[in-house]
Parts: structure tokens; C-alpha cells; sequence
């Protein structure tokens, strides 16, 4: 089971969420409690070992914004969340960066049909932290795809019997407060998600 920690701003999260096993880290740069500066960003980057990968979450930025940033920052991926067209995926493509689109359930839900590495199926309301109907996706998704959309410790083996993914995306479930991530939180996300798998 592929694991990505979302939203990290402080290099003692990043620690333990490396230290955990994350396969990947995100860090956002668009408007959220999580958003860091493409430079902070960097800062935290830096201290992610190769083979963790780092992405950077965009909404809504167009593409040249997002360029910019990703190469400040440093990340290794770039996440499209929401309603980007075709056209972003493929204005970014010489970027050199793994492409990750997030999107809801009532998108093309094919990984690569836009040219994407990887697909994220987020909740209806991306951003709710709020759990909702995983087992509406399950077998729609093709290709390899990140459930997402509020998922917890507590949640994520329920979520992965009903929609098997071939992996899980989580930001708020490890957090204490909007943007306040917790250790134990994230050690128990990727303790319980490895179990489920
Ligand atoms: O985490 C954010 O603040 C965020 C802001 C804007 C776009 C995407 C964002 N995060 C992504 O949202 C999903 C679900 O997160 P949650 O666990 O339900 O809070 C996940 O893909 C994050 O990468």
C-alpha cells in the first residue's frame, strides 16, 4: 500500500513521517491552513531522502505558477487537485516532474488519461476532511490511484476493504487543528494503512 502524508509544514513532521515509511510527502502551495511557500517548501524537501517522493499540491494555479514553484521548491511531483483541463497536465509535461491529478468521483477516473503518473479520487467536497462513499469508487479506477478524502488512523482499513486502492492520500486526518499536524497521528496513519493493505 503506497502512502502519502498531505500538508506538512514543519521538519519535525516530515522526520517522523520519513521515519514511518511514507512513500510520499506533500506539501501545499496554494490556498489552505497547510500552505507553505514554494521556499519553505524547499527547506522541507531538503530534508526528504530520495526515495521518498515530494510533491507539491496546486488548486486552480495556472501552469506557469505552478512551474515556477515546483522549481523553487524542488519537488519531484506536482499535484493538479480539482477541475484542471487536459491542456495544464500537458503544458507542465516538460516540467520533468511526476504528474498527479486529483480529482472527485464523478471524473474520468483512468490514470493517464491526462497524461497523469499517478490519480488521486478525493472526496465530493475536496477538503472537508469529512469521510464519504469509498465504496462508490471501487473497480471504477484504472492504473494506480490514491484514495483520499477524510481518511484517519481510525478509518483507513474500513476505507481500504471498501474501495481497494493501490494506495491512500491523507491531510487533515493527522492533524489536531487545521493545519496542525501530530506525530502520533501520522505514525498511526501509516501503521494502520500498512496493516490494511
Ligand atoms: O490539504 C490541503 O489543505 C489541500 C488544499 C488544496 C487542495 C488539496 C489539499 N489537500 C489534498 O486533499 C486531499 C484530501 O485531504 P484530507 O485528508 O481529506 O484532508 C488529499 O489529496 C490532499 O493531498
Amino acid at each position: 500500500m503506497y502512502v502519502k502524508i498531505c500538508g506538512l509544514s514543519e521538519p519535525e513532521h516530515v522526520a517522523t513521517a520519513v521515519e514511518a515509511g511514507a512513500d510520499a510527502i506533500g506539501f501545499v502551495m496554494t490556498r489552505s491552513p497547510r500552505r507553505v511557500t514554494p521556499e519553505r517548501a524547499a527547506e522541507l524537501a531538503a530534508l526528504v531522502p530520495e526515495h521518498v517522493l515530494t510533491v507539491g499540491v496546486f488548486r486552480g494555479e495556472d501552469p506557469e505558477t505552478v512551474r515556477a514553484a515546483a522549481l523553487v521548491s524542488g519537488v519531484r511531483a506536482v499535484q493538479l487537485h480539482g477541475k484542471h483541463p487536459h491542456g495544464d497536465f500537458t503544458a507542465l509535461k516538460d516540467l520533468g516532474r511526476s504528474l498527479v491529478r486529483a480529482v472527485d468521483a464523478a471524473a474520468d477516473l483512468r490514470c493517464g488519461a491526462f497524461d497523469e503518473d499517478l490519480l488521486i479520487v478525493d472526496a465530493p467536497h475536496a477538503g472537508s476532511g469529512q469521510p464519504w462513499d469509498w465504496a462508490a469508487v471501487r473497480g471504477r479506477p484504472s492504473g494506480r490511484w490514491m484514495l483520499a478524502g477524510g481518511l484517519d488512523p481510525a478509518n483507513v482499513a474500513e476505507a481500504v476493504a471498501a474501495a481497494a486502492p493501490w494506495g491512500v492520500d491523507v491531510s487533515s486526518g493527522v492533524e489536531t487543528a487545521p493545519g496542525v499536524k501530530d506525530s502520533a497521528l501520522i505514525t498511526a496513519f501509516l501503521t494502520a494503512a500498512r496493516r490494511a493493505a
